[in-house]
């Protein structure tokens, strides 16, 4: 046998020999064919031969289930260029390539030999009669299953997908089972067996210990200057200094993509060409970046961990992690890179508890979400955390590296002599522990505060809590000079905080519950907003940083901390902004929409964005619980949910919102072109507005990123146009022009704009910028309108409101407004009033004013009605009357606080009187917009001034309209 092997392993790969007596002896046993086999083997090990040469030599097709369509394409290419037939199915296929290959799976003997498949695509329903059909014809020769521990839920690469194999399993009895794996401890390969439901497999397990690795670790934050340290490690990894030809290289991953570039610079600005990869690259860029790597053009190549997986290069030389692993399962793989030439390299880790923390509390993050998801807790949501602590211990262990990984991996402890730092030194790891645990000791106590300003003990105590890890933040620079003022100015800050809240009389809230020591939110125990919690605060966050995963692809790692890092900016500009703690909620939800709204689309038959769609849903209904409490306008407004424009209203979408400004400029000039100097009036206040507006969301879309993220073509597109106010309305006029899909887009679009503006009547100006006296919280509403239209922002109505809708429409309709972004409400196309037949405008009469409500002269109003008044209105024109909608967003906006104390017995019984109030303030004579504010104002004093609290309807009955609106603004 062996040598008919070694003949066939000439003939098709061109290898003398096996790699190694357990590369041929799992070759051997796979061709058997009468047992399972099981193969944990290091990264480059040659695994993958040991299923491609049975394979050849079988009569049939081997199946073979791989995690990436990336992996499959290499490993395909690899065997077409060794005239094997191979071939893929997967989403990506061309219709015409995918038909060649189910007629050769079909045809009585099929040309292929090898099959690769993702876990997703062998599940699918559109696989299963060729799959049963290969297997009744008796042509499946293996099955092999790559990657096998993703079948772990114990693994660190769990996919659900794997799971579903087992039941594949069954369904091709006979079939021989071939799973394989770098990295699997023993209660992984236990998993693996029992899911894949692999009969008395054969084992083969190489130890994990590789004495050609020197493993060692530095705590970066100790380090002077951590990229020169770095520098030096590469330069004495490569050999650049002995002028040695050897051509190495290496790898140095970053957890995020900003570090990704930031470190690449760093080190080719030391000397060393070094290239940044990450997922935030466009495809061909990151191709070339690892083609020049592979071809020794660039020596360091600066990834996150998107970067690696079956990535062949024998001579790395180096592997350094300059942020901490998320698992030592992962490290040992990633690291596990170096050396596989078997020649001497290095694998370091810069440990800083800064990224610890943040680990932390991402792996915690994602275990709540998928409980949540779930609805329960499971024994396995350990094991990341597990996980994790044992890549913690190994950087903070007085103790052999490889012993570590060894006993990690459930090995006996190997004979490291020396390949680790430990080994080598342990008086220097010790050393270093010491420095560590000084230093973070002495920053712990320095900022610690002390005196009378009524701090929480608790938040302090011990340094753990209080500042989550902006402690670290701020020996990021390694004890540098500003780290003394940083401190200083963050307790004065804190003090003036305090001081602040004493004089409003507040002082700190006894029930404000503190961060926890893992809270990566800045200004984490800050209770500058009332009534605003750190757990709401942690939530906004991972909504956030959700949207964020989204809108980057989500094609990294979930523990992707890039996407933490700018929620976390994100969410503290919104926290330092926000006046309430609605208004705080309110922006938070804002930003998410707009940023799932502008994510990039699924791509159509991928699983992953299924499930991610679905994560996305549950998100936003928990998103729902969290954020209750707060009332829009509208939800007390509404007799019947789920209505109005809240469909899709969205003025946060540049696109919806540009193109609802801009439908009434394309309908009118229908023939001559919108842009044309008919409408040149209104599109010119149109185009100001969107160029305003898309200047916004440009800058909202740049600013957390620095270093240009991905836009989406639609929004470089609409970002350019807004440089030039011409430029958009010819990018509008163009889009006229686009293929079919857009075009239905627009087509909704369309319907949501009558839904939306249907029921918004005139503004008037004036009375926008009287404001006379109002509730705090008017104020705030109000101050925030007005600093938005200082920046040539032609007011967009209800600006604030539409955060509110926002909100509502997200708390109410959750599936909705995430897996169906541009899908309207049910009822989202309400027909305009005037085209209205008699009988229906009587039915609407019972339906929500929202609805109904119309401009009272009677005019049809299709268009954003502020923009179109300013223009058009000659300067004196009688302020206009209020509407039943405006009134109500005005009750609202007074009534919020009331009800936010405790005034109303409950939700109803607000939403109630709220409805009572605004139908008292708009119906009857009409009032301008000051006069209702004046009105509402003086009622809800009245209300508060007979009843403590309102307990029921009886409380406000006694309320009537006062006749003047002077008198009672007199009064005040
Ligand atoms: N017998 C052999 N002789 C020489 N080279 C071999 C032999 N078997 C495999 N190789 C080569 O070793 C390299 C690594 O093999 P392979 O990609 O299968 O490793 P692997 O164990 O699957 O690694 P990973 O865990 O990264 O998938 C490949 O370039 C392959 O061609
Ligand atoms: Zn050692």
């Amino acid at each position: 046998m062996t040598t008919s092997l070694k003949a066939a392993l000439k003939t098709h790969f061109g290898f003398e020999n096996f790699r190694s007596k357990l590369q041929e002896d799992v070759v051997k046993a796979v061709v058997r064919g009468d047992r399972d086999v099981f193969v944990c083997m290091p990264t480059g090990a040659g695994k993958s031969l040991c299923y491609q040469l049975p394979a050849v030599l079988a009569e049939g097709i081997t199946l073979v289930i791989s995690p990436l369509i990336a992996l499959i394409q290499d490993q395909v290419d690899h065997l077409k260029n060794l005239n094997i037939p191979a071939c893929s199915i997967n989403s990506k296929l061309p219709a015409g390539e995918r038909r060649l290959i189910l007629a050769d799976l079909g045809s009585s003997s099929p040309k292929l030999k090898l099959l690769y498949i993702t876990p997703e695509m062998v599940a699918s329903p559109s696989f299963q009669p060729c799959l049963t059909d290969l297997c009744t014809r008796g042509l499946l020769s293996y099955l092999a299953v790559d990657e096998a521990h993703c079948v772990s839920q114990w693994g660190h690469d769990f996919r659900p997908d794997y799971l579903k194999l087992g039941g594949l399993r069954t369904r091709l009895p006979g079939v021989p089972c071939l799973a394989l794996t770098a990295t699997a401890p023993k209660n992984v390969q236990k998993d693996i067996a029992q899911s894949l439901k692999l009969s008395s497999p054969l084992s083969f397990v190489t130890p994990v210990f590789r004495s050609n690795l020197h493993y060692d670790v530095i705590f970066r934050e100790m380090l002077p200057n951590p990229y020169v340290h770095l520098h030096a490690f590469v330069k004495k990894s490569l050999a650049l200094d002995a002028g040695s030809n050897a051509q190495g290289c290496g790898i140095v991953y970053c957890r995020t993509r900003e570090a990704c570039e930031t470190v690449a610079y760093q080190l080719t600005k030391l000397g060393v060409l070094a290239k940044a990869y990450h997922a935030g690259l466009k495809a061909g860029d990151r191709t070339e970046v690892q083609h020049e790597w592979m071809q020794g053009k660039v020596l360091v190549i600066v990834a996150t961990i998107s970067f690696g997986m079956g990535v062949d290069k024998a001579n790395v030389r180096f592997v350094a992690h300059w942020n901490l692993a998320k698992s030592l399962a992962s490290y040992y793989q990633e690291s596990g890179r170096a050396g596989r030439d078997g020649l001497p390299s290095s694998c370091r880790t810069y440990y800083s508890p800064k990224d610890k923390e943040q680990l932390n509390f991402l792996i915690r993050q994602e275990i709540g979400r998928r409980q949540e998801k779930r609805g329960s807790a499971k024994e396995t949501d350990k094991a990341a955390i597990t996980d994790f602590e044992a890549m913690v211990s190994f950087c903070m262990q007085e103790a052999c590296r490889h012993a570590t990984i060894s006993k990690f991996f459930g090995d006996k402890t190997p004979n490291c002599a020396g390949a680790c730092d430990y080994c080598r030194n342990p008086k220097a790891v010790r050393a270093q522990l010491e420095k560590a645990s000084a230093l973070s000791t002495r920053t712990e106590a320095q900022s610690k505060p002390s005196g009378p300003f009524g701090f929480q003990p608790g938040l302090y105590e011990g340094g753990r809590k209080g500042y989550g890890f902006e402690r670290y933040d701020e020996w990021e620079g390694g004890g540098s000079e500003d780290d003394g003022a940083n401190r200083k100015k963050e307790f004065s800050d804190l003090f003036k905080n305090q001081m602040k809240m004493r004089k409003a009389g507040e002082g700190p809230r006894e029930d404000f519950a503190p961060p926890d020591a893992d809270c990566p939110l800045r200004e984490a125990s800050s209770q500058r907003i009332p009534r605003l919690t750190v757990k709401a605060r942690e939530h906004c966050l991972s909504l956030l940083q959700e949207a964020l995963h989204g809108h980057q692809g989500a094609e990294e790692d979930p523990f992707n901390c890039d996407t933490l890092s700018l929620a976390v900016d994100l969410e503290h500009e919104v926290f330092k902004s926000s006046k309430s703690s609605n208004l705080y909620k309110a922006a938070v939800l804002k930003k998410v929409s707009e940023m799932k709204k502008t994510a990039p689309a699924p791509a159509r038959g991928n699983c992953d964005n299924e499930a991610e769609a679905k994560e996305e849903a549950t998100a936003s209904s928990s998103c729902s619980d969290e954020l209750q409490g707060f009332t829009s306008a509208s939800e007390i407004y509404s007799m019947k949910r789920k209505r109005v424009g809240a469909g899709q209203r969205g003025s946060s979408n540049p696109f919806v919102t540009a193109k609802e400004l801009l439908k009434p400029s394309m309908l009118d000039s229908k023939g001559t072109e919108s842009g044309s100097e008919s409408n040149t009036d209104a599109s010119s206040a149109v185009t100001s507005c969107i160029r305003a507006r898309a200047n916004a969301v440009a800058a909202s879309l740049n600013s957390p990123t620095k270093t240009g993220k991905a836009l989406s073509k639609k929004q470089q597109k609409l970002a350019e146009a807004a440089k030039s106010s011409r430029n958009i309305s010819q990018y509008f006029v163009k889009k006229q022009t686009m293929e079919k899909s857009q075009e239905e887009e627009m087509e909704v679009d369309e319907e949501e704009l009558d839904a939306t503006f249907s029921h918004i009547t005139t503004a008037d100006p004036q009375e926008d910028s009287k404001s006379q006296e109002h509730s705090p919280e008017l104020i705030l509403v109000e101050s925030e309108i007005e600093e938005e239209s200082k920046t040539d922002v032609i007011i967009i109505p209800d600006e604030v409101e539409e955060e509110a809708l926002e909100l509502e429409r997200l708390q109410e309709t959750p599936k909705e407004s995430t897996t169906e972004p541009n899908k309207p409400a049910e009822e989202a196309k309400p027909p305009l009033i005037s085209e209205m037949s008699d009988d229906v405008k009587a039915n609407r009469e019972s339906s929500p004013p929202a609805k109904r409500s119309r401009p009272a002269d009677g005019r049809r109003v299709t268009f954003n009605p502020n923009v179109q008044e300013r223009a058009l209105l000659p300067v004196n024109e009688p302020p206009k009357p209020v509407t039943l909608k405006e009134a109500a967003d005005i009750v609202v906006r007074y009534l919020d606080p009331f009800y936010t104390q405790g005034k109303f017995a409950n939700k109803e019984l607000f939403k109630s009187f709220a409805r009572y109030l605004s139908h008292l303030l708009a119906e009857g004579r009409s009032r301008s917009k000051g006069q209702v504010k004046a009105e509402a104002k003086a009622l809800i004093k009245k209300l508060f001034s007979s009843v403590k609290r309102c307990e029921s309807e009886e409380d406000w009955m006694h309320l009537k309209r006062p006749h003047s609106c002077k008198t009672t603004e007199n009064k005040e």
